[in-house]
């Protein structure tokens, strides 16, 4: 069984102060009967207020990015020691916007996806392709490479280790989702490729997320695919009223 989960990803939005008031806001109103996971995403200078409200709360969160390296003389950068030390659970590697406007490369995600799992945290890892490689026809092979490159060396001992998110590059943030049909199509894709590299076990254990303008509207059947275990979620997240009607969209678990 695969617990369904509901990442929101706050990006570049907010303030700590701002924040604060929105957990605190967020644990009064969510039901206590949750059926999904839900996980908070947010910037860096959040995650102390996160871990004063959230820690051993129903809602885990963690950060957008990690640095490559342990410690040292890197300025700007944000440690892996950092975030274990701040208690997150989650942390996002290779989101697009990162490959794309700072050049991070399949291998630097991978370098990134072993920080966090030497200290405990999981990594949602973000693959997808863009427009045109859809429109060549491409995605699939596109996508499949991606995550290989970005799991090259790292060491997965079980499916709960890692949480993948599908997020076709011309679907964030634009209001075009993916067709439901063609989240499951590559999710079934994803889950074959892990089927293949490890075993058929560790390929129906590992959560694949899909993220891509996902809104109330949509996320009901986007998340009734049965290869589809929830969303990462950019806007919408950002709203208490639609970030609690996208986890009452979610089911519970997956098979
Ligand atoms: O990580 C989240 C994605 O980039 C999706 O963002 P979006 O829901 O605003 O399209």
């Amino acid at each position: 069984m695969r617990k369904t989960l509901v990442a929101g990803n706050w990006k570049m939005y907010k303030t700590p102060t701002e924040a604060k008031a929105w957990f605190k806001e967020l644990l009064l109103k969510i039901p206590t009967s949750l059926p999904a996971e839900a996980a908070l995403m947010v910037p860096f200078p959040f995650l102390p207020a996160a871990q004063e409200v959230l820690l051993g709360t129903a809602v885990a969160y963690g950060a957008q990015d990690v640095s490559a390296h342990v410690e040292g003389a890197y300025t700007g950068e944000t440690s892996v020691r950092m975030l274990a030390d701040l208690t997150c659970k989650y942390t996002i590697v290779g989101h697009s916007e990162r490959r794309s406007y700072h050049k991070e490369s399949d291998a630097l995600v991978a370098e990134k996806a072993k920080r966090l799992l030497e200290h405990g945290i999981i990594p949602i890892l973000c693959v997808g392709e863009p427009l045109e490689v859809r429109e060549a026809g491409n995605a699939v092979e596109y996508t499949l490479g991606q995550l290989q490159g970005s799991l090259e060396g790292v060491p997965l001992d079980d499916y709960d280790r890692l949480v993948v998110a599908y997020e076709p590059v011309w679907a964030i943030g634009t209001g075009k989702t993916a067709t439901p049909e063609d989240a499951e199509a590559m999710h079934r894709e994803i889950r074959a490729w892990f089927a293949r590299r490890f075993d058929l076990a560790f390929a129906n254990g590992v959560r694949i997320l899909y993220g891509g303008s996902v809104k109330p509207d949509n996320a009901a059947a986007l998340f009734a695919q049965p290869n589809v275990d929830g969303g990462l979620v950019g806007g919408a997240s950002l709203q208490l009223e639609s970030f609690l009607a996208l986890l009452e969209a979610a089911p519970r678990s997956k098979a």
